[in-house]
């Protein structure tokens, strides 16, 4: 019933178009009517009369008839399709702006090659129950209804026949079902299996060239076919059984009517043509309880793709916007930020639990630069995430500028900070479009600033269309240090008050490191920013160097200062990077007791 509901809720903005489509079958169906009329008339007039005068008049009659049918199934046909389409355009459109909107943790745990099967797989299954005779069927049964009377009208004991195999239509319908709705359930996961799976490997290309896996690539690819091949072919095995005994059940039923007919005619109480007619009625009973079967089937199959794609439509945001009366601006000018950023005791794990950073307190004023550093994996990525509210807090409060983070709008904070990734993004887009992806309303002189400012500009002149030129995949390709500088031109474009610097691990020649270094300076001057470190030798100016290990702040200080501290984890992390040996690394210190495991 709730899938049925949420169909409805797709259909509703084409009740007009289906009204009319209605309208069409009711003719087409009342256009049947005539039909095993017509035939008694020829087979008790024409043939067994032979009053052959009037052959024209059932002739043209039958012609007229099938003519009509076959002018309204088109029409019909034109409108439900422009439906089916429309439904698919609105539902990846609704799921599009809901993967939008979902938080990151929904990524964390869907693979994309997964969320590509459902915008793409599942809707194309929603299409074809809409599409198919889905409003014949409502026709169709007002039909079945009007013959069944005319039936018990005409003759009951022929009626009465139609009526006894109608409980075969139903519990083949119930062992069917069921299994038909698990089988198309286990195809769809397996679907997301191959999906996910062929996203990564496409994704990777490169690697599986460099290693030369291609043979076993295409072994496995085979195998993840093979696996969903099975159910898919139990689930067409299934949809044909389902359909063939659902007609053998109808035909069965129109051999006992003609049986009984010729029995009627033989004792006298029916006429050839009566007997004939009268079959071709039981027969348009049957007809559309077979249809309902092909229907039935393709409405399990959709049903299991209702349900995946209600998770993603049903799914919480966890990051939830504030109510309208809680939402506040940040106090700056026309609601830019200074940049001042506080973390109060903040902790967080992905999973519940599982803390992974803990009591983090941090205050960083309007203009500062503050490096993080530490091992792998002990939490830096994972706080910049909590500040730009890809995740909330488990517990504890950031604000920007006093003002706590989940009270601003996510739009109006995330467009305070410009991020430079380790692996900067480039979209296929052109260059120009690139740069001002962050401000779709830069004009080109503020592009173009942007660029200069980020050392971009003098690439991008010399690319065959300028910044014009299509770039990403499938577009010109950048090197890695182009792509750097591009990211910092995106994020200078969009003029933040903060900056979120992720560095690159993998070392540049000297003079791209040189150049990003400098657009970095430029993009840096008067922000505040806060730089994940992997090389310390790029922060050793910064203002304050927040040092972190499993997930807590161990130091905090310049430069300077942290290397003073002889038993600091930060001069062990010098001394390994800059060749000092130094004393052997201890592990993270004992978490504190706060907050109490209960409460995570
Ligand atoms: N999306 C996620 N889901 C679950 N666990 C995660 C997720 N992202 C990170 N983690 C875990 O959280 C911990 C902290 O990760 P985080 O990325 O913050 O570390 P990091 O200090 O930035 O590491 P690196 O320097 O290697 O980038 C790690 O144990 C990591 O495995």
């Amino acid at each position: 019933m709730k899938t049925l509901r949420r169909i409805g809720g797709w259909l509703a903005p084409y009740k007009r178009s289906l009204a009319l489509a209605f309208v069409l079958t009711a003719a087409a169906a009342v256009c049947n009517l005539p039909v095993p009329l017509l035939v008694q008339g020829l087979i008790d007039r024409v043939v067994t009369r032979n009053e052959w005068g009037l052959l024209p008049m059932y002739a043209v009659g039958l012609f007229a008839v099938f003519a009509a049918q076959s002018g309204l199934a088109w029409c019909n046909g034109l409108l439900i399709g422009r439906v089916g389409q429309g439904v698919v355009r609105d539902l990846r459109h609704a799921l599009y702006e809901r993967l939008q909107r979902l938080s990151l943790s929904y990524y964390d745990e869907t693979p994309s090659g997964a969320i590509l099967s459902r915008v793409m797989d599942d809707v194309g299954a929603i299409q074809v129950f809409v599409t198919s005779q889905t409003f014949t069927i409502l026709t169709d049964l007002g039909t079945t209804l009007a013959i069944a009377g005319l039936l018990l009208y005409r003759d009951w004991r022929l009626a009465a026949v139609v009526l006894a195999v109608a409980p075969l239509f139903a519990l083949n319908f119930r062992f069917f079902m069921k299994r038909i709705r698990a089988t198309s359930t286990v195809i769809r996961e397996k679907m997301d299996l191959i999906f996910g799976g062929l996203k990564a490997k496409l994704d990777g290309t490169i690697v599986i060239r460099a290693y030369a896996r291609e043979p076993d690539e295409i072994a496995d690819f085979a195998t993840q076919l093979d696996d969903a091949h099975t159910p898919r072919v139990r689930d067409s095995n299934l949809g044909a059984a389902f359909a063939n005994i659902s007609g053998a059940i109808g035909g069965v039923g129109t051999a006992v009517v003609f049986a009984m007919g010729a029995y009627e005619v033989l004792e006298g109480r029916l006429t050839a043509g009566g007997a004939v007619s009268t079959a071709a009625l039981a027969a348009m009973v049957f007809g559309p309880v077979a249809r309902l079967a092909d229907l039935a089937y393709v409405f399990e199959q959709a049903a299991a793709s209702v349900d995946r794609l209600g998770e993603i439509l049903d799914r919480e945001v966890d990051v939830p916007e504030p109510e309208p009366a809680e939402a506040r601006r940040l106090p700056g000018p026309d609601g830019r930020a200074r940049g001042g950023v506080v973390f109060d005791r903040v902790g967080f794990g992905y999973v519940v639990g599982e803390p992974v950073v803990w009591d983090v307190r941090l205050d960083v004023k309007p203009g500062m630069k503050v490096a993080l550093v530490g091992p792998t994996g002990c939490g830096k990525s994972t706080l910049v995430n909590l500040l730009m509210r890809f995740y909330d807090p488990t517990w504890g409060q950031i604000r920007l500028d006093g003002v706590p983070v989940d009270r601003i709008p996510t739009g109006d904070l995330r467009r305070q900070i410009g991020v430079v990734l380790q692996d900067p993004v480039v979209f296929r887009l052109s260059l120009a479009d690139n740069i001002r992806y962050g401000a779709p309303d830069a004009t080109d002189a503020q592009v173009e600033a942007a660029a200069r400012a980020a050392l971009v500009h003098g690439f991008a002149v010399a690319l065959p269309e300028g910044y014009d030129t299509l770039v990403g995949e499938g577009g010109f390709k950048l090197s890695q240090g182009e792509r750097q500088r591009l990211a910092i031109a995106r994020a200078v474009c969009s003029d933040p008050a903060l900056v979120i610097l992720d560095e690159a691990t993998s070392s540049l020649d000297t003079a791209s490191e040189a150049l990003i270094q400098a657009a970095l300076a430029n993009l840096l001057r008067d922000r505040t920013a806060i730089i994940i470190a992997h090389r310390l030798s790029t922060i050793v100016d910064a203002d304050l160097i927040v040092v972190m290990d499993g997930g807590l702040i161990v130091q905090m200080g310049s430069h300077a200062q942290l290397l003073a501290d002889r038993s600091g984890l930060y001069r062990r992390l010098c001394a390994r990077q800059f060749g000092d040996p130094g004393p052997p690394p201890t592990h993270a210190q004992a978490r504190p007791a706060f907050p109490p495991r209960a409460l995570l």
